[in-house]
């Protein structure tokens, strides 16, 4: 169960603190906002991030094997693992530049990776099939990619992680996260689908009739069978491992489109999901500004990133960080001995 983390006695105290801080109301804006809410996750007046951790899912895509949907072939998803574990990647950097844990997982990557690389090994299956013709996953594949990302999370929160954010290389996954989207916004399919990793106006077309056929095939029940239907595997975890991370009392902070197409399934699985998600950045993926619109949220950054694996989240992270240490290290107005406001 996820409880909210509304508790006014302490928002109160919260918001005191931060305006007694030497500095005019309000005046450092958003990391004022993010101060207060990872306070109110972690229910007290001075909040700390521990261990901040990304954990990079990966899986592949019945669909993608096509090539009719997405401009890269499906084996860039094994290819990108590879370069994760070299640290090669964006998502290396980043989480090496800001001092970020890195977890990588084989969610259901269409390829048997040697069991001595340095990933964790959750494979479902060797990719999803393709919801062009059946679901993707068995609801039964589903309850698995559930447990294996419920068991992920629990170990990191054991291990001191107290902040945590997702990431994903799927390729073909800008697919099921318009087809998800489109479930949970009921904004028309077209609408949410965009280039993906670089589609002309003429791939946009057809990926959107193709995605339409797709949605119009099914008649979905619940927020599970949408997840089971459209896929993917690393989505699938994505959403279990947030709410896993909520349930932990967890700052869990919220990627781009594909992330938060995970995020849409599990708000609709349990709405207090939100207390406990800090939104990192606006991805270029045109469906993703909506999805935020949707949940009403604002994202921090907006630097025109529309890649994935967690990077946004990287970038977002020491923002998190100046937030928590302005609200426990900065003078108050008393104690720096700084006169406060006159009332005019
Ligand atoms: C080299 C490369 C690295 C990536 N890292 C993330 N993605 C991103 O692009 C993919 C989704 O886009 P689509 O639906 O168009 O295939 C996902 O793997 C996502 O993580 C990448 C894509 C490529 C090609
Ligand atoms: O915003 C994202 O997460 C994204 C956008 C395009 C391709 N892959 C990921």
């Amino acid at each position: 169960m996820i409880t909210t983390t509304k508790n006014s006695e302490l928002e109160a105290r919260l918001q005191h603190k931060i305006d007694l801080k030497t500095k005019p109301v309000g005046a450092l804006g958003m990391l004022e906002k993010i101060a207060f809410q990872i306070g109110c996750i972690q229910q007290t007046e001075t909040p700390v991030i521990t261990r901040p951790t990304i954990v990079v899912f990966a899986g592949d895509h019945g669909i993608a094997s096509k090539g009719e949907v997405n401009p890269f072939p499906q084996e860039v998803t094994s290819q990108m693992v590879y370069n994760f574990v070299q640290g090669g990647a964006a998502i290396n950097v980043l989480s090496t530049t800001n001092d970020i844990h890195l977890k990588v997982v084989d969610a259901g990557v269409n390829h048997t990776f040697d069991k001595d690389i340095a990933i964790t090994h959750a494979k479902v299956a060797m990719g999803t099939k393709n919801y062009q013709h059946v679901p993707a996953m068995t609801l039964e594949e589903l309850k698995t990619a559930f447990q294996h990302a419920e068991t992920i999370v629990t170990d990191l929160h054991k291990e001191g992680v107290n902040t945590i954010g997702f990431g994903e290389m799927g390729i073909g996954n800008t697919s099921s996260a318009s087809l998800l989207m489109s479930y949970f916004t009921q904004i028309p399919i077209a609408t949410c689908v965009g280039s993906g990793t670089g589609l002309d106006q003429n791939g946009i077309s057809k990926k959107q009739r193709i995605l339409s056929e797709v949605y119009q095939t099914y008649n979905i029940q619940n927020p599970t069978e949408a997840l089971a239907t459209f896929g993917g595997f690393e989505i699938a975890m994505i959403t279990a491992a947030i709410l896993k991370a909520a349930e932990l009392k967890m700052t869990i902070v919220i990627d781009g489109f594909i992330v938060t197409a995970a995020l849409l399934a599990a708000h609709a699985m349990q709405p207090n999901v939100l207390d406990y998600c800090l939104f990192a950045h606006t991805s270029n993926e045109q469906g993703h500004i909506k999805m935020l619109d949707f949940l009403k949220v604002q994202p921090i950054l907006s630097l025109g990133l529309r890649l994935g694996e967690g990077t946004g989240a990287a970038l977002a992270i020491p923002i998190l960080r100046a937030s928590v240490n302005f609200l426990q290290e900065m003078a108050s107005f008393e104690s720096a001995g700084i006169s406060g406001e006159t009332t005019p």
